[in-house]
């Protein structure tokens, strides 16, 4: 049995979380924590995985403390950059046998997404990402358009890529989105939607979208298990669930 303990309990994901570990075989949720639980509540339970889903301003100091103790770290908080994540391998090293997951999404189509988009990316001159999120999302943009946009940039630059065509001189700030990485980025809140992503593609005569839906947080459980399964045996720091993932 894997201990594991939820931090963000009576959070959306976290409450979903709670409900995939208690059904799947071979885990055991041992605690449900949210703001104003204290940590200790984790080692006292013996939780041996600990899945957070809480906010980027919190989610550091959950995983410092985490590291500290060697117990491994299942995470799906967004609000990871490059200087963040330096900062986590610092701390691994310092902690040898312990492992953090580091997923901007758990779902597999979102994965597939990211993957079959930085596979495109060198065919054509122009890239945009659309997502597409639920008003009560507290970041922009998502962690999975940030990662695709870093996914694409590094294989328009392998590629050698052309820069991207766009004559804006005259812009109303924010009308080309953000940049990230090089990629416009919008972001879309509405009533009705849960997690969505559009990465469109165009060249001369043709235009490729790939689209992704999340249409519940269910979706992104397969992936969530998965990785409380396998972070035991995989120390270090792992970014991207297609790590743990047989994609050929
Ligand atoms: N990687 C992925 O596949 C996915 C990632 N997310 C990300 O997960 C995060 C949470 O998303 P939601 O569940 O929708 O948000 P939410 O706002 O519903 O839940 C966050 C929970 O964290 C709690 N919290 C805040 N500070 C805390 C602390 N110090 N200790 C413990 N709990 C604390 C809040 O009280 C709240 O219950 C966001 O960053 C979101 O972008 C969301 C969906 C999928
Ligand atoms: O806040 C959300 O809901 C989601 N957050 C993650 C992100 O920012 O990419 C994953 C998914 O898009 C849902």
């Amino acid at each position: 049995m894997i201990k594991v303990g939820v931090l963000g309990a009576k959070g959306k994901m976290g409450a979903q979380t709670c409900l995939a570990v208690e059904g799947a075989d071979g885990l055991e949720l041992v605690a449900r924590l949210d703001q104003g639980d204290e940590l200790d509540e984790l080692t006292k339970a013996g939780a041996q995985v600990v899945v957070d889903f809480t906010r980027p301003e919190v989610v550091m100091g959950n995983l410092e403390w985490c590291i500290e103790r060697g117990i491994h770290a299942v995470v799906g908080t967004t609000g990871f950059d490059d200087e963040r994540l330096a900062t986590l391998r610092g701390q691994l090293e310092a902690s040898p046998g312990t492992g953090v997951l580091i997923a901007p999404n758990f779902s597999i189509g979102a994965v597939l997404m990211m993957q079959f988009a930085a596979q495109a990316a060198p065919y054509y001159e122009s890239v945009e990402i659309i997502e597409l999120h639920h008003p009560d999302k507290v970041d922009a943009p998502s962690g999975t358009a940030r990662r695709t946009a870093e996914l694409i940039g590094a294989a328009r630059r392998e590629a050698d890529s052309a820069p991207i065509p766009d004559a804006t001189t005259t812009e109303l700030e924010g009308a080309r989105g953000a940049e990230v990485d090089g990629i416009r980025v919008h972001g879309i809140r509405l009533q009705g939607l849960v997690a969505h992503q559009e990465v469109m593609f165009g060249r001369t005569g043709e235009v490729f979208t790939i689209r992704h839906d999340s249409m519940n947080r269910e979706s992104f459980m397969g992936g969530v298990i998965l990785g409380i399964r396998q972070i035991g045996d995989t120390p270090g720091l792992t970014v991207g669930l297609e790590h743990f993932l047989d994609l050929g």
